[in-house]
């Protein structure tokens, strides 16, 4: 049942209410001292959770100083515009309604949506064809009288938000009777936490920490600063960056870690469409960014790309991918009070929360809520049944119970057993903007091993269609050139250009062997195998160890790491034939059985190695991911305890 906005009266010109206001004392409460006690009184109190539900089965709902404000009748005779009032439901307005001018945002640019705008168009080939069509100087014309008011505004305030400007005492009490609701979790020091973040998300003091607060459970917006082509401008979906930043001088980002995402909500079509996205620190602690992936019919996509410089876009979070991980309690071997369905407040894309909104929606006979499809989901083969059937799940990994609780107790993409969090090995293996944890991960580790002489390696395989799709292929290149041999990256397409010469095809079998163990090294057997040892004597020198249990040619072969200046570069189609051909004095099986074993042999071999922490990580589109996991099952790669795949 919605909740009905409380009215009451007073004098609009000398401000004076007919009913006593509550007095709080606290000056800085100014919509709390118009607002009458016994109003006060009455009002509801709901959680971050349950305002987020109604935002998303289509109240028009705002928060400001702990309050809930219904705002659906002054939509449409706001002075502002429509649109800006549009862009704050579901957000926390404290900030921007009691804004003080001389708290001036520093936007790094000129404001100038159609030079902006005819630039972008020029440079995109795709667009030169409704460019043409466009008269020489025409402008951009407002569509609606809302849009109309929201593009002068948009120029007029310039530096200052445009949804950021005093307002006056009679729309301060004008807002005060839309009062509904009281939020319910808001901390008892939530003023002075206000005043110390400037009410930014809890910022991360130590890695495992995550905020136990719910401030990250409410949608803040962002200016979006800058829009960049990250692929080629021919590519089918191209993908763009995006830069966003804090809207208030003083409010504070926090610093993302691997797994981080964070979700978007915007009114589309008439719809509350809310999708996660990966974000990436920016240039500056004030920015940050996303990758986005233009989809033609995409809902949020389409809607991201016809955003211009300036404009805001209503972000929570950030929340752990972890979060998104639901794993039967039979397979985790915990009690089901542990992953309870109703256990805390996950994102309004999780399951919980999809389905009470989905029962709300259905109870209120709203229609305009839109689930990501993309949340809906897999056939439970990757090893991990999900609590809630096959429906939601989005990163999955081994099916070993122990890995598989471990997840839960720090950031799954990190390696919990180093202090700082790296791993000595990462292989990462990425489709389309899969790539984006990977940026995460590569910024983690340059940014925080213990020293950058740390013993760490970072290996990505980038998967793609044509040249045109790969994302920041000329930043890719730089970070590895620069990166002293601690960063390769190799990439890979199906369709690729006639001069190309690194990998095609699908990943397969081969291709992730060969890169795997060209950058792992398995470590000696105890005694070394000498070239002219006899096999025997070498197999019982090693009585003791367990690897005189397997056939003494795989002993040898795989045991042993011939040195890498042998190798030819993965890039020109180096095979794993051909590196065993060159290793001297060995007589190689060069039956497929026997290839098929050493490989077995060897991914033993990195299995058991326990002086290098190793992982692989998968994240793309979920055909491959499925085909990455085969192959890597094929080949013996240890996936229950070193693998995880991200969707
Ligand atoms: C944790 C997480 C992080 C994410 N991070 C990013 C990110 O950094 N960058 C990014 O671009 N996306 C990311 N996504 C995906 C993103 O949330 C959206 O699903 C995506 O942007 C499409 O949304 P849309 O509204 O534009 O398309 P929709 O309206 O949802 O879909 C429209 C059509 O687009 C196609 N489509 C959409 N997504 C896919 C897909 N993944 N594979 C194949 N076809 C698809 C479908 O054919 C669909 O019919 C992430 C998803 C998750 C779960």
């Amino acid at each position: 049942m919605m909740i009905v906005a409380s009215e009451y009266v007073y004098k609009y010109k000398n401000m004076q209410f007919l009913w006593p206001v509550r007095e709080t004392g606290d000056k800085n409460k100014r919509l709390h001292n118009c607002i009458p006690e016994d109003v006060y009184e009455q009002l509801p109190a709901i959680s971050w959770n349950d305002f987020n539900l109604r935002v998303m089965a289509g109240a028009h709902l705002v928060v400001a100083e702990g309050l809930v404000f219904d705002i659906h009748k002054w939509i449409k005779i706001h002075p502002g515009g429509q649109r800006i009032l549009r862009r704050v439901i579901g957000t926390d307005i404290t900030q921007d309604f009691f804004f003080d001018p001389t708290d001036q945002i520093v936007i790094n640019r000129a404001f100038s949506e159609n030079e902006k705008l005819m630039k972008q168009m020029e440079e995109n080939d795709a667009d030169k064809n409704k460019l043409k069509k466009r008269k020489p100087n025409q402008m951009i014309r407002p569509t609606t009288i809302a849009n109309a008011v929201d593009l002068i505004n948009s120029t007029t305030f310039k530096n200052s938000r445009v949804a950021m400007h005093r307002h006056s005492k009679f729309a301060t009490a004008k807002l005060a009777t839309m009062v509904v609701a009281r939020i319910s979790d808001i901390p008892n020091d939530y003023d002075q936490q206000k005043k110390d973040d400037n009410f930014s998300s809890t910022t991360k003091t130590t890695i495992t920490t995550i905020p136990q607060d719910n401030s990250n459970y409410i949608f803040r917006r962002y200016i979006l600063t800058n829009i960049e082509l990250a692929s080629r401008h021919d590519s089918e979906n191209p993908v763009k960056k995006l830069t966003f930043q804090v809207l208030h001088p003083k409010d504070k980002l926090p610093k993302f870690l691997p797994g981080d995402y964070i979700e978007i909500m915007s009114y589309v079509n008439k719809h509350i469409v809310i999708r996660p996205y990966t974000p990436l620190q920016g240039p500056s602690d004030k920015t940050f960014t996303i990758l986005v992936k233009i989809y033609k019919d995409g809902a949020m996509s389409q809607h991201l790309d016809k955003q211009l410089r300036n404009f805001e876009i209503a972000v929570r979070g950030p929340f752990d991918i972890a979060d998104r991980m639901y794993v039967s309690p039979q397979v985790l071997s915990l009690p089901q009070k542990n992953l309870s369905p109703t256990s805390p407040i996950i994102g309004p894309s999780s399951p919980n929360l999809v389905r009470r909104a989905t029962t709300l929606m259905r109870q209120n006979s709203i229609n305009n809520f839109v689930i990501n499809p993309h949340h809906s989901y897999q056939p439970s083969h990757f090893g991990l049944d999900s609590v809630y059937g096959d429906e939601n799940r989005s990163v999955y990994g081994g099916s070993n119970s122990d890995s598989a609780q471990s997840n839960f107790n720090g950031r799954i993409l990190l390696n919990s057993a180093r202090g700082d969090q790296c791993w000595d090995i990462l292989f990462m293996v990425c489709g389309g903007t899969g790539l984006t944890p990977m940026l995460q991960l590569i910024q983690y580790h340059f940014d925080n091993a213990d020293n950058f002489k740390s013993n760490f390696k970072l290996h990505l395989l980038c998967a793609n269609t044509q040249i045109a799709d790969i994302i920041s292929m000329k930043y890719l290149d730089f970070l590895a050139s620069t990166s002293d041999g601690k960063l390769t990256v190799t990439h890979i397409l199906t369709k690729p250009p006639p001069i190309w010469r690194g990998l095609t095809g699908h990943i397969d079998d081969n291709i992730l062997f060969n890169w795997i163990s060209k950058y792992y090294q398995v470590p000696p057997p105890a005694i070394p195998p000498r070239i002219n040892t006899p096999v025997t004597q070498i197999v019982n020198n090693n009585s003791q160890s367990q690897i005189s249990s397997t056939p003494p040619q795989m002993l040898l072969t795989s045991a042993y790491s011939p040195p890498s200046s042998i190798f030819p570069s993965i890039d020109e189609n180096y095979s794993y034939q051909m590196r065993r051909d060159n290793l001297p004095g060995f007589i190689y099986p060069n039956n497929e059985m026997n290839v098929l074993s050493e490989r077995q042999e060897f991914m033993r071999m990195l299995n058991q190695d326990t002086t290098q922490a190793c992982k692989v990580i998968v994240c793309g589109p979920f055909g491959m991911m499925e085909g990455v996991k085969r192959s890597l099952e094929r080949i013996g790669f240890p996936v229950d305890s070193k693998a995880l795949f991200i969707q």
